[in-house]
């Protein structure tokens, strides 16, 4: 579904990611860990066409879209909850949720569609979907991004250390959503950060080791 290959990449001069080849199947979940500065949100930012490769290709569905500017890939259904959340405070959880939709122009019947099923598998933001994002707490904000980042994210969603100051029954609850992705969604490709492998390690098919802009190890839990 997506894949890296020998992906290279700058910032500000210094090489930052260093031929980082990674492949997700079509309802895989898959880890990248790394520690802090390793590399894991410039790998997410180059599968999003937010930063220019100095080398290798991002595929999607077998077609390469390195050349695809980055208000592209949202449309090519790609979604991306990137650490610190972007929601929009003033705004309803709804309208957060159905932003990304209304800038990619989604069918009103696709973006209902799209919101039932976020509603279905996440059923705390039907809860909270009148209520401001400025009030919302992390963990709940947390899940907006998540919900924000499936309405757009048909075939694969890029969550960036989504368990980053959970409280720990939040983590979990989140690590129970993330388990059961799969079953509400079946071929949307999960691809999750974290710098802590242990978070994750339970759920994932296959695991990407980090370290300074190079892939260490790939390691497929049940995944061939
Ligand atoms: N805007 C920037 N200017 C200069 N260097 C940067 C910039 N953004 C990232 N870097 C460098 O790129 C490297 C990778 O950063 P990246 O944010 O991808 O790491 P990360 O694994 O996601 O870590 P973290 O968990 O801290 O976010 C780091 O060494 C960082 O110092």
């Amino acid at each position: 579904m997506l894949e890296l290959r020998a992906v290279a990449a700058d910032i500000a001069g210094a090489p930052v990611l260093r031929g980082v080849s990674m492949h997700l199947p079509p309802g895989g979940l898959v880890a990248l860990i790394g520690r802090n500065g390793a590399g894991k949100t410039t790998t997410l930012r180059a599968i999003m066409g937010l930063l220019p490769l100095r080398g290798g290709q991002v595929l999607l569905g077998g077609e390469e879209v390195t050349g695809v500017p980055a208000h592209h890939r949202a449309r090519l259904g790609v979604g991306y909850a990137p650490e610190e959340r972007r929601l929009f405070g003033p705004f309803s959880v709804r309208q957060n949720l159905l932003l990304p939709a209304e800038v990619l122009r989604l069918p009103a019947a696709e973006t209902a569609r799209r919101l039932e099923a976020v509603f279905t598998f996440l059923p705390e933001l039907a809860t909270l979907a009148d209520r401001r994002a400025a009030g919302l707490s992390g963990g709940q904000g947390k899940m907006v991004a998540l919900g924000r980042a499936l309405i757009v994210g048909t075939r694969a969603v890029l969550l960036d250390e989504p368990f980053q100051g959970l409280a720990p029954a939040l983590a979990q609850r989140y690590a129970d959503a993330l388990r059961g992705l799969h079953a509400a969604f079946p071929r949307v490709a999960l691809l999750v950060t974290e710098s802590n492998p242990q978070l994750l390690e339970p759920l994932v098919d296959t695991t990407y080791v980090i370290e300074r802009g190079e892939i260490l190890t790939a390691d497929a839990a049940t995944a061939a």
